[in-house]
């Protein structure tokens, strides 16, 4: 069998059968019988899922906002409740919640949905929660140089209510500023202010 390394770069897409087939093996290695019924399409559906859910393996975040266009408007933006799905890197096991995007343009705005295309390329992949935040604080930065840019995360993790400390309910909220929103607490303020909106 081919090591780890061989497959740097590839997809879901390019190896749906040896995902098809290890999937089978963790049935089997579970106590499961594969030739049950309920089971004989779950490989071959865990693979699609898998297809969606690692989407993001197909798309560079950087990409995403590749069009961007001249526009005086230098006050907030805020594109909020973007709802995400992702998988903790440490378990394999869903988060999900909203993410709330702020940026304060410098000359060059994004269109909106461009936003909603960032939280899937980043999202759609094994991740950790602050990663996420930070990704998508930076890839904005870096993309529309603008005077500043704030995301919040709020993420329930499966990993932490349905094993291990069994804590449904608690909710997870991480922060990125950059620019004016790290150095002015009143631009932090105006935009949590808007989120409660
Ligand atoms: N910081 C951070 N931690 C996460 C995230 N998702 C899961 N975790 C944590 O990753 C940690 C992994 O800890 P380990 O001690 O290696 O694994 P474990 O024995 O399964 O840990 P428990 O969940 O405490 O049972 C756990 O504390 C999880 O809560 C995330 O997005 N950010
Ligand atoms: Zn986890």
């Amino acid at each position: 069998m081919a090591g780890l390394k061989d497959y740097v770069n590839s997809s879901v897409a390019d190896n749906r059968e040896q995902i098809e087939y290890h999937v089978e093996q963790i049935l089997k290695l579970i106590g499961e019988d594969t030739n049950r019924e309920g089971l004989l399409e779950t490989p071959a559906r865990v693979t699609r899922m898998y297809e969606e859910i690692f989407a993001g393996y197909e798309v560079d975040p950087k990409d995403v906002l590749g069009v961007t266009f001249d526009e005086n408007h230098e006050e907030l933006v805020i594109v909020k409740d973007i709802v995400f799905y992702s998988q903790c890197e440490h378990h394999m096991a869903p988060f999900f919640g909203k993410i709330h995007i702020g940026y304060v343009p410098s000359g060059q705005i994004v269109g909106l949905s461009k936003l909603a295309r960032l939280v899937e390329a980043v999202t759609r992949r094994l991740q950790v929660q602050e990663r996420i935040t930070s990704q998508i604080a930076d890839i904005l930065d870096e993309a529309l140089k603008p005077n500043g840019v704030m995301v919040v995360v709020e993420g329930e993790h499966l990993c932490m209510c349905a094993r291990g400390i069994k804590k449904p309910g608690s909710m997870t909220v991480t922060s990125a500023t950059r620019g004016t929103f790290r150095e002015n607490a009143a631009s932090r303020a105006e935009f949590l202010s808007l989120l409660k909106g």
